[in-house]
């Protein structure tokens, strides 16, 4: 017996169970007409005399992602969630969840209003609303620390981390976790339970255990939380609710928990975390300006890598390869570098498998100081010094020793990928990857394609990239990429507003308050400030004389500060140094300090060059640094480098420490208000008229002129706008 029509399937299986199939590919997200199957569904089981229990799973062996987060924003229609899952857990017949695949957020919630949970053992179970600045609201945050306690429901709500099926067993989130169908374990322990009292089941009715030092692990909590959410409100609400649960009885519960959701759910920092989760999705539908395409561009395999030089950034990748599962060939050709370079990967996949509870993949690695050693492999990563001339030496040499087809990816920050292309004999193979420090542990992966890039390579490398666990942006070659790129007006300003009379600590305050986990000062100096140096002497911008006056601020015909190449004098390189922005306890030492040198030193330079220090508030310290980076963004689109203002904004939350909770830049300047942004820009510009960064960009002003349409409508304009250029 069968029901097919409704987006809850209903068929009764073993003669006397009532199975509920929600299908609504690709996650069975609970979607309007979902939740009106599941109600009609359960209420046609619960009515059926011949039914004695119910199963609840999902199509395609997935049971639930949980709300449907395409209607957030819309005019939500159809049943509720929490009377939909209430009266689940009042039903008289025995309801069991059937969990394979995932049960993420309402899918959980359901799971939890069941009353029996049963688990394929690679089922993952999780609760990550705060990821998109909302809370659990279908009682996830009543019934969850009923269920498992406070410590662990606090610590699953606010991370909004996933957990396997064996640790959900563990915690007692599940009754039971099986390697076999579990739609037919469910059943079989449906029937098993049926007649039995479920007074004992339903969670709702539970009293929240109380930890001893309830007060303290509060505290420590909500302390913990607000220090790491950098602002964002959801981590806090996901607390006080979990509170609510452990002091009110269960109906007060689920009144906070509902007010503390119509107060995320109206905010803007819900919108743009919505926003972020579908960017990341939407990056990996990429389109090059050839119009060549995701859809149409067949990856090779790849199952064979190489590293070409094993400093930081090629022993990261390594260890992201070995990870990845795939045979890498690690090369150096100093053999003292290798051999460090061998302890050190050894070491990170240790610590890497010690951490996952599995065995390290060591094994996977071949070390050769011999470049011919790479001539099996599928595909190359080039990580040598950030040197035009040594780059093509070695991508010259891998042309040589490669066997054909094999794919030269170059891990250049900066350097020009086409006309590293342009020196080897198949320019089409040729992609950047640009990998960001450390390699193995950072998210994001800029894939640099060129004129003459195959759409084959390009898939092939964005294919690597998320095989590597990395979200992977296309983008088109030009200094610096996207990332980099934006930084440097982003740094200008910055060091001009020191100039002005601001202070390091008065500008990375005003930017750790907007949410950055480091305000561009204390970033630096982590990074080492002789990067920067590097290839500003590399650009002719560094003069050794230092004169005085305006003259000696001024490079190519704009406005430019010395300051940093001034400190770089003076050997302050940052951490690495104990001295740099700020000054450390020692060479490599971590906390930053106020350093009074720095003070009188920018006091000097002021009065040497006629600088009268002003008072700068917050609000310039930002406006200057973040509407310069935006408007830089704006020139990207313009220039197609960037497919569109998704891209720049996944490249901003995932490489540059951009709070998730603002979107991403361009979502922020939508945020703003674009018409906002722009008179801000020719402001600073009329003030700053030696400063090209500041000029607003043409498409910006176009956007403006149109009514400032959402972000999702940008694409439109950018189009129109790039064929009238
Ligand atoms: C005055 C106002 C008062 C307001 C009161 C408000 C009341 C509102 C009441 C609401 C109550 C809601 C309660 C509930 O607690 C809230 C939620 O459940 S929020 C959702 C929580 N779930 C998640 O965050 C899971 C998100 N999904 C994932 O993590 C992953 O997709 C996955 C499930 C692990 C699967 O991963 P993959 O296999 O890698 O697949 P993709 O990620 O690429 O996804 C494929 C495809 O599916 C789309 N998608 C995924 N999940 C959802 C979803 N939950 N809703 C909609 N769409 C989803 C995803 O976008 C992909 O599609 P594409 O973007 O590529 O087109």
């Amino acid at each position: 017996m069968c029901d097919k029509g409704s987006m809850a399937q209903y068929t009764r299986v073993s003669g006397f169970v009532g199975l509920i199939t929600l299908q609504n590919p690709p996650v069975n997200a609970l979607s309007a007409a979902v939740r009106q199957g599941i109600v009609d569904m359960v209420e046609r089981a619960l009515s059926d005399p011949i039914v004695k229990s119910v199963v609840i799973c999902g199509q395609n062996g997935n049971f639930c992602g949980g709300a449907d987060i395409k209607e957030f924003g819309t005019n939500m229609s159809g049943p509720p969630l929490v009377p939909m899952i209430d009266a689940i857990e009042a039903a008289n017949k025995p309801v069991v969840a059937a969990i394979e695949g995932s049960a993420l957020g309402g899918g959980l919630e359901l799971a939890l209003g069941c009353h029996y949970r049963i688990a394929h053992s690679k089922a993952r179970l999780g609760l990550p609303e705060v990821t998109l600045g909302l809370l659990p609201a279908a009682g996830g945050t009543q019934r969850l620390p009923r269920l498992v306690g406070v410590p662990a429901a606090l610590n699953l709500i606010t991370t909004g981390r996933h957990v396997t099926a064996a640790q959900a067993l563990q915690l007692g989130i599940v009754d039971q976790v099986t390697d076999h169908n579990a739609v037919d374990v469910a059943v079989t322990f449906s029937l098993s339970v049926a007649g039995q009292s479920l007074d004992a089941r339903r969670i709702s009715t539970y009293l929240c255990p109380l930890p001893s030092d309830f007060d303290a692990l509060f505290e420590g909590v909500m302390q913990k939380v607000r220090q790491s959410a950098r602002g964002a409100i959801a981590p806090v609400a996901c607390v006080q609710a979990v509170r609510a649960a452990a002091t009110l009885p269960y109906t007060k519960g689920m009144e906070r928990e509902q007010e503390l959701m119509a107060t995320l759910f109206t905010s803007g920092q819900a919108r743009a975390q919505q926003y972020c989760f579908f960017a990341q999705r939407a990056v990996g539908r990429w389109r090059m300006p050839s119009g060549a395409r995701w859809e149409t561009s067949k990856p090779r395999p790849v199952h064979k890598a190489a590293v070409i030089g094993l400093g930081t950034m090629g022993r990261g990748i390594t260890v992201a390869l070995a990870q990845t599962g795939l045979s890498v060939v690690a090369v150096e050709t100093q053999e003292k570098q290798l051999m460090e370079a061998k302890q050190a990967v050894s070491g990170m996949l240790e610590r890497g498998a010690k951490r996952h509870g599995v065995v390290p993949t060591l094994d996977r690695i071949s070390y050769s100081q011999n470049i011919q050693a790479i001539a099996e492999v599928d595909l190359v990563i080039e990580a040598v010094f950030e040197d035009m001339a040594l780059k093509t030496e070695v991508f010259q040499q891998l042309s040589a020793v490669c066997k054909p087809g094999t794919l030269l990816c170059t891990n250049t920050s900066a350097l020009d990928v086409d006309k590293l292309a342009s020196e080897t004999p198949n320019p089409e193979l040729v992609v950047g990857m640009h990998f960001f420090a450390p390699a193995h542990v950072m998210k994001l992966l800029e894939v640099v394609y060129g004129p003459r890039s195959s759409p084959q390579a390009v898939a092939t490398a964005m294919q690597l990239g998320k095989k590597m666990g990395k979200v992977s942006v296309a983008v088109g070659n030009c200094r610096g990429f996207v990332g980099n790129r934006m930084l440097m007006p982003y740094l200008q300003q910055a060091f001009f507003l020191l100039e002005e009379g601001a202070t390091p600590e008065l500008v990375d305050q005003a930017l750790e308050e907007f949410g950055f986990p480091m305000g561009v000062f204390r970033m630096s100096d982590l990074s080492g400030l002789d990067i920067g140096w590097r290839v500003r002497k590399r650009d002719e911008l560094v003069e050794p004389d230092m004169a005085s006056g305006k003259s000696a601020r001024i490079r190519q015909g704009s406005r430019y500060s010395p300051l940093g190449d001034l400190l770089c004098e003076q050997g302050r390189f940052g951490q690495k140094t104990g001295r740099g922005w700020y000054q450390y306890d020692k060479p490599g030492s971590r906390v930053a300090r106020s350093d009074p040198w720095l003070h009188s030193f920018l006091v000097e330079y002021r009065a040497r060059h006629g600088l009268v220090p002003r008072s700068i508030d917050h609000q310039e310290v930002l406006e200057r640094c973040l509407y310069a980076l935006i408007n830089e963004g704006f020139r990207i689109l313009e220039d197609g480098i960037a497919a569109g203002p998704e891209d720049i904004d996944v490249i901003y939350v995932f490489g540059y420490g951009w709070p998730r909770h603002r979107g991403g830049p361009m979502f922020y300047a939508g945020m703003v208000g674009l018409a906002k942004v722009l008179e801000r820009l020719e402001h600073y510009q009329q003030a700053h008229p030696d400063v090209p960064y500041l000029q607003p960009c043409s498409l910006l002003r176009r956007l403006v002129a149109g009514g400032s349409p959402p972000i999702h409508r940008w694409r439109e304009v950018i189009k129109k706008h790039q064929s009238q250029l």
